[in-house]
């Protein structure tokens, strides 16, 4: 590795003892300079030398001159004869920047830094802010949306309390909007914002308040480009500008599988940095109508059967989603219907693969140069041509399609480990039916080590197109083709002819999308390679990495 070219080099004071700070392009660098001499010569272990501490530059979040504080300021009262470097320094500056801590967590720590010269001051913050001017994926403008009725109806104060003083802190400037109705923030996105002016949106919610925001601009950017949205032949124009998530609903599984935590800070944080994290987003349809956009579940059968049940409970707040899942469990319904979908091919890695989806992944990147060139784009029409589509008929417990992990505390590794945030899939989960005590086993692997796909009435397929139709609507299809005068398909006419002498309804179930409801049951879904960008840089593995020359974590 080529060592940067150093800017600033100055012996300055941290808490009286001196220092030794080096700033160059990439990282901001201090060592205690009594303890580097005594150290000299002697290997010390471990991701930063005893003494020595370091920031990467695109770590930091805001520097300032500081009212000095220094035992030596000159109060104008008696003071101590200076005994040692420390005490002559009279002018300081704070570097406030990201620090790791727990779980993908992170805080905004600082440290001050003495200096005997006001002009050596003020050259260390001029120069550390030419540094921050330079990184242009950084915004300096932002949309806040704020649901106060999300999760435990906190949006409000976590927003004023956690994340305003940060966006305050790196010069960040924002309008804020509290919503007054549910598709507030869409409608205005959608029709009214000057999104011109800014350089992000930022939702204050959980995934439905998020997929509000999500849709307001998706939408948007399709209207403004003439796409029709109803026709799942089109390509959809992707969004350039980024969404930042600040977690204050009830699950905040787009938050958790993109940042690896579901904690405000950390959010405002990857925001204020500028991460940048491509997304994968399906278009739902019935028919020739567009129905939604999803980025995490489109679920029926049990996941759809929660959230019908939860919704009722909304006063409960997230422990709605707990009654309604026991509830849920224990009806241990079924549905029949036929699932047809269009494999990825290539190399998009499989749902069983255990290549899970970090920082900077590869898969995603393929897919990302793939899209470039037109590679992953297969049209609904091509597809059926090639007459590639697997059809698959039966009794499901669950058909779960799950766009990416789907991580979140109730499921730290998710509904689906393997699934990519931004390769252009979606993996399709087929939970046949089965006993209630296998079912159960089932879903205590969501939240244990164990594979969840490894029984017997589980199968999963990374899929780029999926349609599903229930069997009752299977009977009313056969009955006007046997009203037309068709032929063939004796085996449904008989469903239906039994269902006509029985009396019963075949059950239906609704589908989960992203934690709506939606109104219909049969749907057709495709699934658009990294249609939107969010300030998230996906899940970083938990190994530091060490630069050699500043024994810094790069
Ligand atoms: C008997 C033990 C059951 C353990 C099952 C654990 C499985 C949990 C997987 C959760 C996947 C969640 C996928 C995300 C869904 C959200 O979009 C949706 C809406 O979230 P929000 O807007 O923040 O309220 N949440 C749900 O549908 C809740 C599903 C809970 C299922 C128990
Ligand atoms: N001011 C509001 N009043 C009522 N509902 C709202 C408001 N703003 C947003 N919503 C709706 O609240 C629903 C739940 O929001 P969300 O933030 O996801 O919380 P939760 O995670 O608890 O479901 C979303 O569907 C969103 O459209
Ligand atoms: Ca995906």
């Amino acid at each position: 590795m080529e060592k940067q070219s150093r800017l600033l080099c100055s012996e300055l004071c941290v808490q009286s003892r001196l220092y030794e700070v080096t700033l160059n392009c990439a990282i901001l660098a201090w060592k205690d300079i009594q303890i580097a001499k005594k150290h000299t010569g002697r290997a010390i272990y471990g991701a930063v030398k005893a003494g020595s501490y370091c920031v990467p530059v695109c770590e930091i979040i805001a520097v300032q001159e500081k009212e000095d504080d220094s035992p030596c300021k000159n109060t104008g009262k008696w003071q101590k004869v200076p005994q040692s470097p420390a005490d002559s320094c009279q002018h300081a500056f704070t570097v406030f920047y990201v620090e790791r801590t727990r779980q993908h967590c992170w805080w905004c720590n600082n440290v001050t830094f003495h200096c005997s010269e006001h002009s050596l001051c003020l050259l260390w913050v001029q120069t550390i802010r030419e540094q921050l001017a330079l990184m242009t994926n950084r915004p300096k403008s932002l949309l806040v949306y704020i649901n106060p009725y999300g999760g435990k109806q906190r949006g409000k104060q976590i927003y004023d309390h956690k994340v305003a003083p940060i966006f305050s802190r790196a010069s960040i400037s924002t309008d804020v909007i509290v919503t007054e109705r549910a598709n507030h923030a869409r409608d205005h996105l959608k029709t009214e914002a000057d999104l011109k002016k800014y350089d992000g949106v930022v939702c204050v919610g959980g995934d439905g308040m998020f997929s509000e925001i999500m849709h307001g601009l998706v939408s948007r950017m399709q209207q403004e480009a003439g796409v029709d949205e109803n026709s799942i032949e089109e390509t959809l124009m992707p969004c350039g500008l980024r969404i930042g998530i600040i977690p204050a609903g009830s699950t905040d599984c787009v938050c958790f599988a993109t940042v690896g935590s579901n904690d405000p800070v950390t959010s405002a944080l990857h925001i204020v940095v500028g991460d940048s994290q491509p997304m994968d987003i399906c278009s739902v349809h019935n028919e020739d109508r567009f129905l939604r956009y999803s980025v995490s579940l489109l679920g029926y059968g049990f996941y759809g059967d929660v959230l019908t049940d939860s919704e009722r409970k909304r006063w409960m707040g997230p422990a709605r989603y707990d009654i309604s899942g026991v509830k849920t469990f224990l009806s241990h319904r079924y549905y029949e219907g036929t699932v047809s979908f269009l494999p990825a091919e290539g190399n998009l890695g499989t749902p069983r693969d255990k290549m899970q989806c970090r920082t900077g992944c590869s898969v995603c990147r393929q897919s990302s140069s793939d899209k470039l060139v037109g590679k992953n784009e297969d049209s609904v029409s091509d597809a059926e041509c090639q007459d590639t589509w697997t059809v698959i008929r039966g009794k499901f417990l669950a058909i779960n399609a799950a766009s990416m992990s789907c991580a979140c505390p109730r499921s730290p590794k998710g509904l689906s480990p393997s699934a990519h945030l931004a390769d252009g899939t979606t993996d399709l989960i087929l939970v046949r039916k089965c006993s209630r005590l296998d079912f159960l086993r089932h879903l205590l692997r969501h939240t244990n080590k164990d594979d969840q796909f490894d029984h017997s009435f589980v199968e999963v397929y990374r899929v780029k197109q999926f349609r599903f139709t229930p069997r009752y609507q299977e009977c009313d299809s056969e009955v006007d083709l046997r009203d037309s005068g068709a032929t063939g398909k004796r085996f449904l006419s008989q469903i239906c002819r039994e269902h006509r002498a029985c009396g019963c309804m075949p059950s239906q179930s609704n589908w989960n999308c992203d934690g709506e409801i939606l109104p219909h049951t049969a749907i057709q879904v495709r699934v658009h390679c990294q249609l939107i960008k969010l300030f998230a840089r996906g899940i970083e593995e938990q190994q530091v990495f060490e630069d050699p020359y500043t024994h810094c974590a790069i």
